[in-house]
């Protein structure tokens, strides 16, 4: 049995956990594809740093080259991250005939399309599955498991560095800062964690979600993204008591033909499976015409649950390669989406507003919801003596996204209305 040989590109976090499986469920790995899997090369940044799992020191290459134009190398799974560089290695390999495995989100979703088409020329795969949500196999899901159906909603968590972060805020009252620290450690988090806590690593995965469930070519401009820094403790408890719980959602909605998608911290209420979904742990919610209501959950990040969706790639590849039917892969040439306008955006709204503590202000600020046609679902205003004004806190019923925009715009310039303290999307 010819042993397919991997070139492994990036030895941290996922790298380490890929080989951990591969050496460990070796057995039962060559029992599904008939021939051994062997990590041929590994490359690295620095060859003499230490590391949590032997490999033999003539494995090891700094020279991305000496793996990416290697003779025997059959696949190459890639897990160092980066955009520009790494695209230049993986088309490479590509044109050299190397299928390829990654989990890299940021490249997929800013130049999936020239990927997959440059795959799809040389017949090669191009698998990403660890690349959205870790260990949820939620892309070959929407591909294979949803190809009958019309998918209308996808709503996930699908960042675990964040809802690491706002669940140990919200069950332990602990300080961003701290908790940011400790996902770093764990190895939830990016090289870079602005682009976790700022919702862009989430705007990426919905990119290649949306992509793959409305089979369109959404793009990561497409996708509005806020994220979890604004985020406060008085929000969190505010959310609670009210019956809600703060969630970066990425939200993918798709009406006719019409698509919006969205990442933004959102009230989701505890009702809803998704508001229990805690620590590092995903869960993407998927709406069908016909199938209804699904959710699928697990672990979003860490080295053993992404492995194991990288190795389920490799598998696919391989089996691929005994059939003869790689490069075989969804998500080229999709039809060209077309996007809500912020008026065709609908859902409900919560408002903290920091207001003059005087008869008549209440009714001033209805005015204003009014004004623009957004229907109050609940009302509660509480003095707040501590700083001699009033709170109060509004969650509207549906209403567009422009005219919330507007009566935002019209508190601006309201007397009344000292301070809008926050602004949240209601789901649930
Ligand atoms: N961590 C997670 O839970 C998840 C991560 N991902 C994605 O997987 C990828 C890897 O993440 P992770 O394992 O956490 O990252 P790490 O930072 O832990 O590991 C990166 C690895 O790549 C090597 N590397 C990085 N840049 C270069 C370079 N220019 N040349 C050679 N080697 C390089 C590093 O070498 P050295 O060891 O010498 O520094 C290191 O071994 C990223 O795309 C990430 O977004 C996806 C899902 C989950
Ligand atoms: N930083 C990411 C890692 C997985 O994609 C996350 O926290 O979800």
């Amino acid at each position: 049995m010819k042993p397919i040989k991997v070139g492994l590109l990036g030895l941290g976090t996922v790298g380490t956990g890929v080989v951990r499986i591969v050496e460990g469920h070796q057995d039962d790995l060559q029992s599904q594809v008939g021939s051994p899997i062997v990590i041929e090369k590994v490359l690295v940044q620095n060859k003499n740093k230490s590391r949590s799992i032997p490999i033999d020191a003539d494995k090891m290459t700094e020279d991305p080259w000496e793996i990416i134009r290697h003779p025997e190398i059959d696949v190459i799974v890639e897990v160092m991250g980066g955009v520009e560089q790494t695209k230049e290695y993986i088309l490479e390999a590509l044109e050299r005939g190397k299928h390829v495995v990654t989990a890299n989100k940021d490249l997929m979703a800013m130049h999936g399309t020239e990927i997959l088409e440059k795959a799809k020329r040389h017949q090669c795969d191009i698998l990403y599955e660890a690349s959205v949500a870790g260990g949820i196999p939620i892309l070959r899901t929407l591909v294979e498991g949803f190809s009958s159906d019309r998918i209308t909603k996808i709503m996930g968590i699908v960042n675990g560095t964040t809802n690491y972060i706002l669940t140990k805020m919200s069950q332990e009252g602990a300080s961003y800062a701290d908790v940011l620290k400790e996902a770093q450690d764990l190895g939830y988090a990016e090289s870079d964690p602005t682009s976790d806590v700022e919702g862009l690593d989430a705007a990426r995965k919905m990119t290649i979600l949306a992509t793959l469930g409305f089979h369109a070519n959404v793009a990561l401009e497409d996708v509005s993204a806020q994220g979890i820094s604004s985020v406060t403790k008085e929000d969190i408890t505010y959310a609670k008591r009210l019956g809600y719980e703060v969630k970066l959602l990425g939200i993918a909605e798709r009406q006719d033909d019409l698509i919006s998608v969205s990442v933004q911290p959102t009230m989701v209420k505890q009702s809803h499976p998704i508001a229990s979904v805690n620590g590092v742990f995903n869960a993407v919610y998927v709406h069908g015409e016909a199938v209804g209501e699904t959710m699928f959950y697990g672990a979003g990040a860490g080295e053993l649950p992404t492995a194991t969706s990288i190795v389920a790639d490799l598998v696919a590849v391989v089996k691929n390669i005994k059939l003869g039917v790689n490069g075989k892969q969804s998500g080229v040439a999709y039809k060209e989406k077309k996007l809500k306008t912020d008026e065709q955006i609908s859902s409900k709204y919560f408002l903290l507003l920091q207001v003059a503590d005087r008869a008549g202000v209440l009714a001033r600020i209805t005015q204003v919801f009014a004004d623009f046609e957004v229907s109050l679902e609940s009302v509660l205003q509480q003095p707040n003596p501590s700083i001699a004004q009033a709170e109060i806190i509004v969650i509207t019923h549906d209403a567009n996204k422009a005219a919330i925009q507007k009566v935002l715009a019209s508190f601006e310039s309201l007397d009344v209305v000292h301070k809008v303290k926050s602004v949240y999307r209601v789901e649930g």
